[in-house]
């Protein structure tokens, strides 16, 4: 079967779907309506609607969605039924705090290896994971069938550890340094740029200011 090509404004609203369903489930709530999934995380009912059609009739009128079978249908749109092997460079601050939150138990994405170029680092344990050196990544990639590489390197070596990682056979780069990564083709990178979400913040803050201020004026 061809795969459904989804746009890309879908794919990143179903994780946050799948993180509410996700509760609910483990409250043991059997079913949801469009308007309950909109209200508890502020989207559109009738845009939640379209998102779900995207995969086949889920809901039923008047009595919503199945939970767990939306829960199903929804992990393995994302390819999340089974578990996708994560591998980190960088085991500063930021790496340390990654390995240390266990996403595992929800989304089934698992930081199997973690590296870093100190030497001094190497043997040591983070979240029971060992610290390897950098000349270890592509053997253990291939053994390990590691599909994600995440980056949380200085800026500066961002670039030379995406290689690595492309070099090594990884097609999906989660980059936590601020700086913009050149992608080789096939190869997929998504950028965690907490400065620049700070600073767009500060824009969309100012905005609302002006609309305040327009609205008092009024
Ligand atoms: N996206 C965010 O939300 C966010 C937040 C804070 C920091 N950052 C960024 O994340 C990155 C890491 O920040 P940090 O505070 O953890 O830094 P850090 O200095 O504490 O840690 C960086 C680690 O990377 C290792 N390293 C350096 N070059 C390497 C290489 N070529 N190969 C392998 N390992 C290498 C270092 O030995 C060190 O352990 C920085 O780029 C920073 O700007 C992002």
């Amino acid at each position: 079967m061809k795969p459904m090509k989804i746009s890309e404004a879908v794919v990143r609203r179903l994780p946050i779907y799948l993180r509410y369903l996700n509760e609910l489930s483990l409250s043991h709530i059997q079913t949801v309506s469009s308007q309950d999934l909109g209200e508890k995380l502020d989207l559109n009912p009738a845009q939640i609607r379209k998102d779900l059609a995207y995969f086949g009739e889920f809901g039923r009128k008047g009595v919503g969605y199945n939970v767990d079978y939306l829960i199903e249908k929804i992990r393995q749109i994302l390819k999340l039924d089974k578990t996708m092997n994560v591998a980190l460079v960088g085991t500063g601050n930021l790496g340390r705090a990654l390995c240390n939150y266990n996403m595992y138990i929800k989304d089934n994405m698992k930081i199997v290896a973690v590296f870093d170029a100190d030497q001094s680092k190497a043997g040591s344990s983070i979240n029971h994971l060992k610290v390897q050196p950098m000349q270890e990544l592509a053997d253990t990639v291939r053994k390990l069938d590691i599909a994600v590489g995440i980056i949380t390197v200085p800026a500066g070596e961002a670039q030379n550890v995406a290689d690595q990682f492309v070099a090594a056979g990884i097609k999906g780069l989660l980059n936590f340094a601020p700086v913009v990564l050149k992608a080789a083709p096939g190869v997929r990178i998504h950028n965690a740029d907490f400065t620049a979400e700070l600073l767009s913040l500060a824009y969309y803050m100012d905005a609302h200011e002006d609309e305040r201020e327009r609205e008092v004026k009024s």
